[in-house]
C-alpha cells in the first residue's frame, strides 16, 4: 500500500469548502501542519471561536475526505479557536505565554476567555473549569520527578484543593503504577473521555490508552497531539489545579510542550548533585524562554534518612539546589529526603501522602504543596494588572 503523504492529505482537503462556501479550507489557510504516523492523520482547522459549533460539519467533512484516502487508517481532526482579526499581536511582556495561537478546542465546551476576551496580551486558551495548570519538570531523567509530581498533587489534595494529574511522559508513563490505576477510561460523547481516579485524584495518562511500548515509536508531533488531547478532550470537571508530569529533559519536544500547554507555572525537580543542577538550570532556562513563571525548585533525594534509627546522613551534597535557586533568583520550595518508605510506597502504588498521611515524608510533601500554591497565587497577583479579564 502506498505511503500517505502530507501532499495527498492537503490535496484531499482542497476539496473541503470553507465556511460560507467561500474557497476551500487549504487556500483559506485554515489547516494546521499535518502529522502522519502509522497511517493515522492528525491536524487541526482554525475557525473563529464563536462559530465553532456551527462549523462542526466542516470538521466532519475534512475528517471524511482524509479517511477516504487509500492507506489512511484514521483521521483525527480538531477545531482550534482562531484569533479575531485585529486582536493584539504584540509579544507578551514579562509573563504571558509567547504563543499567539489559541489552542482551545472550539467544539461546544469552550467558555474560557480566549485571546480576544479583552486580554491585553495574547494568551493560550486555558482548559475550561481548570484553574491552573502547573508543570513538574526535570532537566534529566531519574531524579524522582514523577514520584514528586504524584505526591505533590496528593499533597495539594490533602491541603483542600481539587486536583488532577496529567502524565505527559508519553514514552515512560508512570502515573498508572504510582496511583495503582488500571483499566481504560470511559468515553462519553464525541471523543470526550472521563479521567481515571484514585485517592480522590483525577488522572490521565497515555498508559491508560495504549499498550505498553506502543507509544515508543511515536514521533514528536504525535506526542504533542496526544498530550493536547489528554488536556482538552478529557472531562476534568472543576479543578483548582492540574499537575502536568512533564517528560524529562529539555529537548525540542519538551520546549514545544511548554509552549503549547497553557501553563500557569513550573516546578523543577533536581537532586543536589552538580550534574543534576546543570540540567535543572537548563530546565529553568527553557521555561524562562517560553515565559512560564517559575514557581520554584524542589531538591529531591536531598539527604538520606535511615529507616531504623531515623538518623540523617548528608551524603548527596545536600543544599546544592537551595544554593542554586538563590543564585538564579528562583524560589526554593523544599527538600525531600531519600527514604525507604517513599520508594517502597511509590512502587506499591500507595504514595506516602495517602498511605502514611501523618508521617514525616507526607508532611514534607504537603509543605511543598503549600509553598507551590502560595507561589502560584503570588505570581498570579503579580500578573493581574496586565490581564483585563481577571
Ligand atoms: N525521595 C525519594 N526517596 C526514595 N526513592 C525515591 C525518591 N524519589 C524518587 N525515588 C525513586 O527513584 C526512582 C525514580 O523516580 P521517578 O520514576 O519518580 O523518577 P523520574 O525522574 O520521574 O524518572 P524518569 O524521568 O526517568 O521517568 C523510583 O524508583 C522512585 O521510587
Amino acid at each position: 500500500m502506498s505511503e500517505v503523504t502530507k501532499d495527498t492529505v492537503i490535496e484531499a482537503l482542497r476539496k473541503v469548502r470553507g465556511p460560507d462556501l467561500e474557497g476551500d479550507i487549504v487556500s483559506r489557510n485554515m489547516v494546521s501542519d499535518v502529522f502522519i504516523a502509522d497511517g493515522k492523520v492528525y491536524f487541526s482547522i482554525s475557525v473563529p471561536a464563536e462559530r465553532a459549533k456551527e462549523l462542526e460539519p466542516l470538521r466532519m467533512a475534512a475528517e471524511r475526505s482524509v479517511t477516504a484516502i487509500p492507506g489512511v487508517k484514521s483521521a483525527l481532526v480538531t477545531l482550534t479557536a482562531d484569533r479575531k482579526a485585529g486582536a493584539p499581536t504584540a509579544k507578551p511582556a514579562a509573563v504571558g505565554h509567547g504563543h499567539s495561537h489559541a489552542h482551545g478546542h472550539a467544539h461546544g465546551h469552550s467558555h474560557a476567555p480566549g485571546p480576544q476576551a479583552g486580554a491585553v496580551r495574547p494568551q493560550k486558551a486555558g482548559v475550561p473549569g481548570v484553574g491552573a495548570i502547573i508543570a513538574v519538570a526535570s532537566g534529566k531523567g531519574g531524579v524522582g520527578k514523577s514520584t514528586t509530581a504524584v505526591n505533590l498533587a496528593l499533597g495539594m489534595l490533602a491541603n483542600g484543593l481539587r486536583v488532577g494529574i496529567l502524565d505527559a511522559d508519553i514514552y515512560g508513563p508512570s502515573v498508572p503504577k504510582l496511583l495503582k490505576i488500571s483499566g481504560r477510561p470511559q468515553q462519553i460523547e464525541n471523543r470526550i473521555i472521563v479521567p481515571m481516579e484514585n485517592y480522590g485524584l483525577k488522572a490521565m495518562s497515555m498508559g491508560f490508552l495504549v499498550e505498553e511500548d506502543a507509544a515508543m515509536i511515536w514521533r514528536g508531533p504525535m506526542v504533542q497531539s496526544a498530550i493536547l488531547q489528554m488536556l482538552r478532550d478529557v472531562a476534568w470537571g472543576e479543578l483548582d489545579v492540574l499537575i502536568v508530569d512533564m517528560p524529562p529533559g529539555t529537548g525540542d519536544a519538551q520546549l514545544t510542550m511548554a509552549q503549547q500547554v497553557p501553563l500557569a507555572g513550573a516546578v523543577i525537580i533536581s537532586t543536589p548533585q552538580d550534574l543534576a543542577l546543570i540540567d535543572a538550570r537548563k530546565g529553568i532556562a527553557m521555561f524562562r524562554k517560553v515565559e512560564v513563571p517559575l514557581l520554584g525548585i524542589v531538591e529531591n533525594m536531598s539527604y538520606f534518612l535511615a529507616p531504623d534509627t531515623g538518623a540523617r546522613y548528608d551524603i548527596f551534597g545536600h543544599g546544592g539546589a537551595r544554593a542554586e535557586a538563590e543564585r538564579i533568583g528562583v524560589p526554593f520550595l523544599g527538600e525531600v529526603p531519600l527514604t525507604m518508605d517513599i520508594r517502597e510506597k511509590s512502587d506499591a502504588g500507595t504514595p506516602v501522602v495517602v498511605s502514611d498521611p501523618q508521617g514525616p515524608s507526607a508532611l514534607i510533601y504537603r509543605d511543598i504543596a503549600k509553598r507551590v500554591w502560595e507561589q502560584f497565587t503570588g505570581s498570579k497577583q503579580r500578573q493581574a494588572p496586565a490581564i483585563l479579564f481577571e
